[in-house]
């Protein structure tokens, strides 16, 4: 109920008539494509029961697709579930990999950088952070998306002027929410995400399934925006479900698919003569759009049988072949493209690919990082888990007799354990979570992977350094180890590199394998590994296995811990309080660890580099389109 009131009311506000973005297009720009081809490979599933091997298999999602949108023009493609709207839709937005076949050219040229920076794209899931709010989501997008340009003021007022427009003024200070988490309506949720294309004033827009989910007044909201939109000059393509027939008169051209077939390319207006035309004419007054899609079906008007679908489809895919195919064909050929002198000119000054410098992206990133992960980095579950542990582990070790070694480096072996995987489950979730937005953003070209991968990993270091901190402090003084600034700073410094690494490791399996739970169990394995190899449990390995401790991070640190507090030359009392002197180099259990220090430095330095190169590496498939 609350619900629908707020988007009533949001309803309510009058355009601003003066407003630069809904003004004309900066680069009008005419789309053509003709004869688009799209065909993927797949992988037949072999039938268990038949004991088939898989075989991959040729499938043709897109059969030859042409069609011309004018600047001022909206392109609606309907049709049923799976037809190929959505693939097409990618396609023309420059999106799409793999075996494209066919010719889109805008204002004549291919796609480019150039034309990706005029282009906007609103996808069907509304990506965005749930805790920012909607002036937040937007100022973010419009620091990120403007080009330098403009001022930082330029770039928030612009922010504003996209609320003001879309009429989102009442929930501004309102955040996205998610799934868990309550925040604006679904209808605002996607005007948001409209907004954030909007902000660089694009000529040319896709948008999928942008009416899905609404109510038919919220969608008639947001039709009647993007027919103002292409009023100015810009050019609209979107797929749609089932318009209602008030929405369905708004658009210019509709183009029908079924199976990957046209069946219909033209005017919105002319769409039921056509089909009338060749023999389909519907027996009663209906939405045009209910009607389209039942064609698209195989159900014609008074004939619904099973058998016949097949049949409608084929001869409605010949008919268009007969009647429009070579129409359109021509038409392409004969409008002439806009000239694009002005609009390269333009983009000569923005020279490079980015809208903003390396650096400015990097800060905006980590503000926006550290404002939407505020409530994550200084949870008090995380505060009070650590400090638990802390406040546990210093009463089983209170004050420790340093004549019990045993004991002693069993507190070392546990700060390193619970410090290499602490870190690491936290990093673990880190790209998989963010991979949507990742490739949203990093398609629309808003930002270099290295800035978003250093404000990532930077963000949250001070904070994820301030709880092993204060760990090591409640523990070490409770537990009554070395009362010297020496070797507690020795032994902080291990645990923080210990902490360090196993984050890279974290980082790297998580933009690796790109799956929650897949990431969780690889690590959990690979830590319980380096574990087992880590120097506690069993000293004498079999040389055949024995290089695992040379790449296990608690292996190595275990190893700083015991040199933070013991030289070999230390001396302790073997048989109780009264008993002899015995030399700490030659206790069983760490007498090995004495040595090369330089070699298990030299390895964390690596890892503290290599983890991190490798989750780098793994995240370039991410977000990577057709340019
Ligand atoms: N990468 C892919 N692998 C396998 N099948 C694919 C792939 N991409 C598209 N398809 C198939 O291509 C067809 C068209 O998909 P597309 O998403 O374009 O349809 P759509 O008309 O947008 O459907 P919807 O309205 O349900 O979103 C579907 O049958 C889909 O399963």
């Amino acid at each position: 109920m609350e619900m629908v009131d707020v988007e009533a009311q949001s309803m309510e506000q009058p355009p601003i008539p003066n407003s630069t973005i809904f003004k004309k297009a900066n680069h009008p720009v005419t789309l053509k494509f003709d004869d688009v081809v799209y065909k993927i490979k797949i992988n037949k599933s072999s039938s268990y029961w038949c004991n088939k091997k898989e075989k991959s298999e040729e499938k043709v999602i897109l059969k030859g697709i042409s069609g011309l949108v004018l600047p001022g023009e909206v392109l609606a493609m309907l049709g049923p579930s799976g037809s190929g709207k959505t693939t097409l839709l990618t396609a023309l937005g420059g999106r799409l990999g793999g075996k494209l076949g066919g010719n889109i050219t805008y204002n004549g040229k291919p796609f480019s950088n150039k034309m990706k920076r005029n282009t906007g794209f609103v996808t069907q899931d509304d990506v965005m952070y749930p805790h920012l709010t909607v002036t937040e989501t937007l100022v973010f997008t419009a620091l990120l998306r403007l080009p330098d340009t403009f001022t930082k003021e330029e770039k928030v007022a612009q922010a504003e002027e996209v609320i003001t427009q879309l009429g989102l003024s009442r929930c501004k200070n309102s955040i996205i929410g998610g799934p868990f988490l309550r925040g604006i309506s679904g209808g605002e949720r996607k005007r948001v995400s409209v907004g954030q294309e909007m902000l660089i004033n694009p000529s040319l827009l896709f948008l999928d399934e942008p009416t899905s989910g609404l109510d038919s007044t919220t969608a008639q909201r947001i039709v009647s925006t993007l027919w103002e939109l292409a009023n100015g000059g810009r050019t609209i393509v979107m797929t749609i479900h089932q318009p209602s027939s008030r929405l369905f008169y708004m658009f210019h051209k509709v183009l029908l698919l079924s199976e990957g077939n046209p069946l219909y390319f033209g005017e919105g207006s002319e769409v039921m003569d056509y089909f009338s035309s060749v023999g389909f004419a519907p027996s009663m007054a209906m939405n045009p759009a209910d009607f389209l899609l039942d064609l698209a079906n195989g159900v014609a008007p008074n004939n619904d049988s099973r058998e016949n679908q097949g049949t409608i489809k084929q001869n409605l895919t010949a008919a268009y072949k007969n009647n429009l195919a070579n129409q359109w064909k021509m038409e392409i050929q004969r409008i002439s493209d806009l000239p694009n002198g002005d609009y390269e000119a333009a983009d000569c000054k923005q020279s490079g690919r980015w809208a903003t410098t390396w650096w400015q992206q990097f800060i905006v990133l980590m503000k926006r990082g550290v404002k939407e992960r505020r409530h994550e980095v200084f949870s008090g579950l995380k505060v009070g888990q650590v400090l638990v542990v802390a406040v546990l582990s210093g009463l089983l070790w209170w004050q420790s007799d340093p004549n019990h070694i045993q004991d002693r480096i069993g507190l070392f072996f546990f700060f390193t354990g619970f410090w290499s995987f602490f870190p690491l489950f936290q990093a673990i979730f880190t790209f998989p979570q963010e991979r949507m937005m990742l490739e949203k953003e990093r398609a629309s070209g808003m930002y270099r992977l290295s800035s978003y991968f250093m404000s990532r990993t930077l963000g949250d270091l001070p904070m994820d350094l301030v709880l092993p901190t204060v760990f090591m402090i409640i523990t070490y003084w409770m537990s009554g180890l070395k009362p010297n600034a020496l070797n507690f700073f020795e032994s902080l410094f291990a645990l923080l590199f210990c902490v360090l690494v196993s984050q890279g490791i974290g980082l790297a399996l998580g933009a690796m394998v790109m799956d929650q739970k897949a990431a969780t169990t690889l690590g959990s394995v690979i830590m319980l590994a380096f574990l087992l190899a880590g120097g506690y449990y069993v000293q004498n390995v079999p040389v055949f296995i024995g290089w695992i401790k040379y790449v296990s991070v608690i292996n190595h640190t275990y190893k700083l811990q015991i040199l933070a507090q013991y030289k070999s030359s230390d001396t302790y009392r073997c048989n109780g309080s009264d008993g002899a002197l015995c030399s700490v180099g030659d206790f069983p259990a760490i007498k090995d660890n004495f040595e090369g220090v330089g070699l298990s430095l030299f390895a964390l330095v690596i890892m503290l580099v290599g983890y991190r190169l490798v989750a780098y590496i793994a995240l370039m498939r991410v977000g990577m389109t057709k340019k």
